[in-house]
């Protein structure tokens, strides 16, 4: 098997002023096709830079990153916005939705920017509704639902044009406890059924137990990696390439040890 995605000595220096803030400090890792990863870490770690980097929104200071065989950091503007159109769907912690239009509209508005026709968009946003059990609220504008619709209507929004890969940056920030576990279910179900690859960002330790694979992220460093247990497709990746996927993790206990001599490769 080959990775989706793989991102080598990831490095991202914020310049305020004079002074420089490294929010990233070298990242190793690659995800598969059909993994629901989470990133995991307190606020200031390094989460949405992480996040960010891989959709293209944000440049690295340094370093590789492969995404469906293409290096996005490579690519100008217009190509990365080409790139996200084609493959990348987005989640949401505030939904974004737009608020004058209904739910089928909304979900339907990623096909209208590839210039597909109303009734064909419509067609694909009620068939996304439905996946998500939301397709009675069709013609609900966001003010007329709750916090739980408006987030299944983004998630059908990010499916609508058949992405390989999703982003969620706190997809379930804005929910109480019974709404964020329905929430999760759904991801999990487009995970296991469409064999999306889902990258999800959370400060939660508890969220972060539903993805197959957790990278534990602390001032900028992958310190641990948590695998789901019995998750199908760790399974099925350790089968095929007779190994974990590849990872550099940075342990914690760093005392009395000199710079990279406790780095680990975990593999
Ligand atoms: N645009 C920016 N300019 C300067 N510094 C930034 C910028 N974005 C992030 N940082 C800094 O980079 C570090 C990592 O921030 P990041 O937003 O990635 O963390 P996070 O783990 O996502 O936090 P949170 O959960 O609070 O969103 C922090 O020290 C932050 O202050």
């Amino acid at each position: 098997m080959e990775p989706i995605i793989s991102v080598r000595n990831l490095k991202k220096i914020f310049t305020i002023g004079d002074n420089k803030v490294p929010a990233l400090n070298g990242l190793d890792f690659d995800i598969y096709q059909g993994e629901f990863i989470a990133i995991v870490g307190t606020s200031g770690s390094g989460k949405s830079t992480c996040l960010n980097m891989l959709a293209g929104l944000e440049k690295p200071s340094e370093g590789i990153i492969h995404i469906v065989g293409e290096e996005i950091e490579k690519m100008n503007e217009s190509e990365l916005v080409t790139f996200r159109r084609n493959h990348v769907g987005f989640i949401f912690q505030s939904y974004n939705l737009i608020p004058f239009l209904d739910a089928v509209e909304n979900v339907a508005m990623p096909l209208m920017f590839r210039g597909v026709g109303k009734e064909e968009r419509n067609k694909a946003a009620l068939h996304y509704l439905e996946l998500m059990n939301i397709a009675k609220e069709a013609n609900h504008t966001p003010n007329q639902m709750s916090g739980g619709q408006q987030q299944r209507v983004g998630i059908a929004r990010a499916l609508v044009i058949d992405p390989e890969i999703i982003f969620a940056d706190e997809p379930t920030g804005n929910l109480d406890s019974h709404t964020t576990e329905e929430v999760l279910t759904l991801m999990r179900k487009i995970v296991e059924e469409q064999k999306k690859t889902l990258i999800m960002v959370t400060h939660d330790p508890h969220i972060a137990s539903w993805s197959d694979r957790q990278l534990r992220i602390v001032d900028g460093r992958i310190v641990e990696t948590v695998l789901r247990e019995g998750s199908k497709i760790e399974e099925e990746i350790l089968e095929k390439n007779g190994e974990r996927p590849f990872t550099v993790v940075h342990p914690l206990n760093t005392e009395k040890k000199s710079e990279g001599e406790n780095d680990e490769k975990h593999s």
